[in-house]
């Protein structure tokens, strides 16, 4: 490829085609599944992303609620609140908005959740079938980063495959779901020493660090491809602020393909969410008792 050109794989019209495809079988169900969206204080970013979640739910004919709880919540009122999801059989799906507020541990949260509601794909039960490669529901960002590759026609297997951070909610369970799709996987994090020595041996190179352009040119094999998870809003003489992503835009001299931030990884978690949903729902109603199959309307 020519240097300067890499090409955009943009988030949106591969979270278009997750987002049919979720809405076409949600109808096929019995009733719209019902995603729980829980939220705990007004972090903006937060209420941002719960509102944008609920809304393309609508629009694709899930239904949802937004539990908004105080900032000043106890994690004995959050914990409550998990339960009584749980034990609800309209709810489909249950998601915990993340960061909690400091005083919260989200560990014990994710533990009460049941792991057929877990559309976060963040209960060990979850995380654990990932690692097995049996089923259960994935974390959305890295299934959305799966599920955007693939939309693009970007091989997985056999590539040398690089992640950068190694957080439960991006790092881990992508490389999770890379392996399972034969690539050939390193995880990189804060600790390794030299990074553009390994990230310069990706074909595929997966950046979730939390870190405003931490990999720039030099640090990128001409040709690879590059997926950018970060997002970051940094400051702009107008006093809006502009997001930008854990790439240097620069990357796209030498890249052969490259996310975009905003319009990459972004739309597909939502996409993701919502496809879960609908997994989740589809699972439940299979394993729900039907009358007509249940021992005591057999005459
Ligand atoms: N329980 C969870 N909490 C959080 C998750 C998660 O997957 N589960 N991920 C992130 C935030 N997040 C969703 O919750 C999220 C982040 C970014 C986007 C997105 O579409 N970004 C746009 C830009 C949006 C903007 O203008 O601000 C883009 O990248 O194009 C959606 C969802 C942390 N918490």
């Amino acid at each position: 490829m020519t240097p300067g050109t890499a090409r955009v794989l943009g988030g949106p019209p591969a979270a278009a085609a997750l987002l049919t495809e979720a809405g076409r079988r949600a109808g096929r169900l019995p009733r719209p599944p019902h995603l729980a969206l829980v939220r705990v204080g007004e972090d903006p970013a937060s209420v941002s992303y719960v509102r944008g979640k609920a809304q393309k739910a609508a629009e694709v004919g899930l239904s949802s609620h937004v539990h908004a709880l105080p900032e000043a919540t106890t994690q004995a009122e959050l914990l409550a609140l998990v339960e009584t999801l749980n034990a609800d059989p309209a709810v489909n799906g249950i998601l915990v908005q993340l960061p909690l507020p400091a005083h919260l541990n989200p560990e014990p949260v994710l533990l009460a959740l049941d792991p057929a509601k877990d559309v976060d794909g963040l209960h060990p039960a979850n995380t654990g079938a990932l690692w097995n490669n049996h089923a259960g529901l994935r974390p959305c960002t890295p299934a959305g980063i799966m599920a955007l590759l693939a939309h693009h026609g970007v091989t997985v297997a056999g590539q040398r495959t690089v992640v950068v951070g190694r957080s439960a909610l991006v790092g881990r369970p992508v490389a999770g779901l890379l392996l399972n799709a034969d690539a050939t996987v390193t995880v990189a994090h804060r600790a390794t020493p030299d990074l553009g020595a390994v990230t310069r041996e990706a074909d595929l190179l997966i950046v979730a660090a939390g870190q405003v352009h931490l990999i720039t040119p030099d640090m990128v094999r001409p040709g690879a491809v590059v997926v950018d998870v970060g997002i970051h809003r940094v400051p702009t003489e107008s006093g809006k602020g502009r997001l930008t992503g854990d790439v240097h835009p620069d990357v796209a001299q030498v890249a052969a393909a490259l996310t975009p931030v905003p319009g990459g990884v972004g739309p597909m978690t939502v996409a993701q969410l919502l496809m879960n949903t609908v997994i989740a729902a589809e699972r439940q109603h299979a394993r729900a008792p039907h009358p007509e199959v249940s021992g005591e309307h057999v005459r």
